[in-house]
């Protein structure tokens, strides 16, 4: 099934006696955008963790995330294929914006070349031409968001997971951005799961949401 599934997932501070939320099981086919809500502090970001394998060891977690069929669980994040973008679009400062990106590449991509004209197609779809040899500190902040989106999709992620990428962004590039973004993954067709406290990014991504 080309889907990301939670099954029974279950996580715990170690100093806590009770689970951050109930038992989770869900089923996020591929195209659609499941968006995930949640007063603070309940486990939204902990969650996302726990999927894309970066759960800190503050934490004990049970369940399984099963990827396309694939039990993903014991994993290490860079053997998943799931791609995450984070509220703070961290660009390494000390390389270009295009090798930021090509940092992002899949392996399967090889030779200078190759490299570079991918690069360069996804700056071009980033709305951003031009912008390979540049310094990441020059980027405004919806700029830096779109190179951060296009890094997250180069290395052709089989799932994404968004943890409130737009809640730094002002109302008006927010919109601009989350437009741009739902377009992007939406052309992939693959499974998002997107956290947010904004009713306004639910209704924008359209699918199913939950609460925790
Ligand atoms: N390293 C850690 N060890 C143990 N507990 C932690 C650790 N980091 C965070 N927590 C606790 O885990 C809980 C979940 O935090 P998390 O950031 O996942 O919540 P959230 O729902 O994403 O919140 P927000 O909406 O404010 O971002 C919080 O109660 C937090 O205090």
């Amino acid at each position: 099934m080309n889907a990301l599934q939670l099954l029974q997932v279950r996580v715990t501070p170690r100093n806590a006696e009770r689970p951050l939320f109930p038992d989770l099981t869900v089923t996020i086919p591929a195209g659609e955008v499941l968006t995930l809500m949640g007063p603070s502090g309940i486990g939204k970001s902990t969650l996302v963790d726990f999927i894309g394998g970066h759960l800190g060891p503050g934490f004990r977690a049970t369940g399984r995330v099963l990827l396309n069929g694939r039990d993903m669980t014991a994993l290490p994040a860079e053997a998943r294929g799931i791609g995450i973008l984070f509220q703070d679009a961290v660009l390494f400062p000390h390389l270009s914006v295009g090798d930021n990106l090509a940092f992002g590449l899949s392996g399967a991509v090889r030779g200078r070349r190759d490299r570079r004209r991918k690069v360069e197609d996804a700056l071009d779809r980033a709305g951003l031409p031009g912008f390979y040899d540049r310094d990441p500190a020059t980027l405004s902040g919806g700029q830096r968001a779109r190179v951060a989106l296009m890094r997250a999709l180069l290395a052709e992620p089989r799932a994404l997971l968004l943890d409130e990428p737009f809640a730094k962004l002002d109302p008006e590039l927010r919109q601009e951005i989350r437009a741009f973004v739902l377009d992007h993954v939406r052309a992939r067709d693959i499974p998002v799961l997107m956290v947010t406290h904004d009713a306004s990014d639910a209704e924008a991504a359209g699918g199913p949401r939950i609460s925790l």
